[in-house]
């Protein structure tokens, strides 16, 4: 695949985070090309968030380093770098304009701000909700505008912390899809972390399994987009997944797609 160029390289050298005694993420390699997608899934309190905030310099590692662009990154906010979260974290008492222009901070025409703020609401569908407060708005309604304040600013990597996960399901595979042409369109380095293996196969071209402190698989998706849900190819990449996390051997392949439940399957 080609990526556009205006995604940030991430590259981790032996990052290793310990809290106390207890050692969460140890000597990790890890090399993320400009622009690609990469979903990390893993059980519960393997240190997924641990490392994304690590990433975004929320938290410093104990050891190794993070280089973005190949520059040694030392625990300090990027602005080239966005997150977002499973809540949406929108300030109550701001309306949803005035939220999205937050992630433009430092902008230094308010005009250019308020246009290219209503510019992105409309791209996430709610640019005739700019003048509402978030507390009119849906769950899934917020998360399209803490989405939009991600992107206001048009980040080089965007890091994203289970941000569908309090969604419903129809709700989640709409917010999958504007995901997944966001990225397309803007060319950003996408690190997602999801319980959900299926949206993880669905989103990503490549899928990280942490496991031990440790990347215990990385798998490139070589499927086509779109993704289609219950493609035979795809159910068979999840369950391969699974079966990985789950610590089972791997079935024979050509199993038919309706032999096994995915989408209700997390980890
Ligand atoms: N600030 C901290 N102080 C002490 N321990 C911490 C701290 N932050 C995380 N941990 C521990 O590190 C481990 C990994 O936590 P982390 O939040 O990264 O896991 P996770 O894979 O994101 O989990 P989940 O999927 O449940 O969100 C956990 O055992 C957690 O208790």
């Amino acid at each position: 695949m080609t990526y556009l160029v205006r995604g940030m390289h991430l590259k981790l050298q032996g990052l290793t985070k310990s809290f106390g005694d207890k050692t969460v993420l140890q000597n990790i390699d890890l090399d993320i090309e400009p622009g690609e997608f990469v979903a990390i899934v893993g059980r519960s309190g393997c240190g997924k968030s641990t490392m994304l905030r690590l990433i975004a310099g929320l938290d410093a590692p104990s050891g190794g380093g993070v280089f973005l662009n190949d520059q040694h990154f030392h625990h300090r906010i990027n602005p080239e770098i966005r997150m977002m979260f499973q809540d949406a974290r929108l300030l109550p008492w701001q309306r949803v304009l005035s939220n999205v222009e937050l992630g433009l901070l430092g902008t230094n025409s308010k005009v250019l701000a308020k246009q290219t703020a209503l510019q992105v609401l409309r791209a996430v569908g709610l640019e005739d909700r700019a003048h509402e407060w978030p507390s009119v708005l849906s769950g899934g309604q917020r998360q399209r505008v803490a989405l939009a304040r991600a992107l206001a600013s048009s980040p080089a990597l965007l890091l994203l912390d289970e941000p569908l996960g309090a969604l419903d399901a129809l709700t989640r595979i709409e917010m999958q899809q504007l995901l997944e042409k966001l990225w397309q369109e803007q060319g950003f380095t996408a690190l997602l972390i999801t319980h959900d293996v299926e949206e993880a196969v669905v989103l990503a071209d490549r899928v990280l399994l942490i496991e031990d402190g440790q990347i215990g698989l990385d798998l490139e998706i070589n499927l086509p987009r779109p993704r289609v849900r219950g493609d035979v190819a795809l159910a068979q990449t999840v369950e391969k997944i699974l079966q990985r996390v789950m610590g089972q051997p791997e079935r024979e392949p050509g199993l038919a797609a309706d032999s096994f439940t995915f989408s209700s399957v997390t980890v």
